[in-house]
């Protein structure tokens, strides 16, 4: 059995001084790329959690008439259908065994998309969680900020405040369906043959992410240093048994580490069926569910490299690690149509 990761847990809840946390989150983000926050409750209630995941499933039973009238459009927003999207085009012959719900920015609680009827009456919360997730990646950033001594150490924070105007920011919901799938969720009956792979090789594509995940759901494995190894991801690492609800697990992505000329890693990682052996507590049954916060900058943001000697005395480079992510942009809006036209060929064909 594959090891699995020994990613750090920290606990950004506390009041007091947080250089200390500060530091511990960048020493996570250069090692590892990825990093635990304790869910204490205090920055996002488990009972947020819960609500989330509870819309989620309805959203994913919905009758697909209503998920078709939604289906996925170049701004990002709404229905990706199973096998839509492939995350790793280089490398996959079929796309993800996966569906996907992208929700945008909300203006006074309401999306500005389409949504299904059925989720309707759960729009405001749905709102509300986004706002949950928006704060915590805003400290976060912050947390980065003053980590690394970027001068000022605001920096971060203040590319993603909303009112710099739009982002690619997106709220993703995500369903797994098993190997069999027999239950109506899905977008029919599926049954995954030996091509299939649940979401392929990627780094992500803005700043950092949030990802909430559901106890004994198992699957996500990141690629270590050596650039081989696959490593599975525990939902619930020790120490974190006992709280309201797992920890969030946060992973950089691709812009954090341009800005920081890949002394950030964007750890590549997907999303596999385990085979038997993984984590333990862990059992693949029934469809897996995840959520995701992929936090962007506003769209113009720049990304040069930040003003700061830790990345200046940095020498390791971007390439290091990552093949996902190239360097040829100059902006988040850029660097995100990039990435997008190669996950969903189809749509931009479509659309050409
Ligand atoms: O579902 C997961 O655990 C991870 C999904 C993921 O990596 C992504 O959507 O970018
Ligand atoms: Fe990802």
């Amino acid at each position: 059995m594959t090891e699995v990761a020994k990613i750090p847990v920290i606990d950004v809840s506390g009041d007091g001084d947080q250089t200390q946390v500060a530091k511990e989150l960048v020493e996570a983000a250069i090692e590892h790329g990825f990093v635990y926050i304790k869910n204490t409750g205090k920055d996002i209630p488990a009972e947020a959690v819960d609500g989330a995941f509870e819309m989620a499933k309805r959203l994913f039973n919905a009758p697909i008439s209503e998920k078709q009238a939604c289906t996925i459009q170049q701004n990002n927003r709404g229905w990706s259908a199973m096998n839509y999207e492939t995350l790793d085009p280089a490398n996959q012959r079929v796309g993800d065994f996966k569906e996907a719900f992208n929700f945008g920015e909300f203006i006074d609680g309401k999306a500005q998309q389409p949504i299904p009827p059925t989720v309707a009456a759960d729009e405001a919360q749905t709102s509300a969680f986004r706002d949950l997730c928006y704060n915590l990646s805003l400290k976060l950033n912050t947390l980065l900020g003053i980590g690394l001594e970027v001068d000022p150490p605001s920096f971060f924070t203040a590319a993603h405040l909303r009112e710099r105007g739009p982002s690619g920011t997106i709220l993703r919901f995500l369903r797994y369906p098993p190997r069999t799938d027999l239950s109506e969720g899905g977008a029919a009956a599926t049954a995954a043959t030996a091509e299939d792979v649940r979401a392929g090789a990627h780094s992500d594509y803005g700043s950092l992410t949030l990802l909430f995940r559901l106890r004994g759901q198992p699957g996500l494995e990141i690629l270590l240093r050596d650039g081989k190894t696959w490593s599975p991801v525990p939902v619930v690492p020790p120490g974190t048994e006992r709280d309201p609800a797992p920890p969030i697990l946060v992973n950089i992505g691709d812009l954090l580490s341009y800005w920081t000329n890949g002394l950030l890693r964007s750890t590549v990682h997907r999303v596999v069926f385990p085979s038997g052996s993984g984590v333990q507590g862990e059992a693949d049954v029934g469809p897996r569910f995840s959520i995701a916060y992929f936090c962007h900058p506003f769209s113009g943001a720049e990304l040069g490299v930040v003003p700061s000697e830790r990345v200046k005395g940095y020498k390791g480079g971007l390439a290091e690690g990552n093949p996902y992510a190239e360097r040829r942009v100059l902006t988040a809006d850029e660097h995100l149509k990039m990435r997008l036209k190669a996950s969903y060929a189809q749509l931009y064909k479509e659309k050409e």
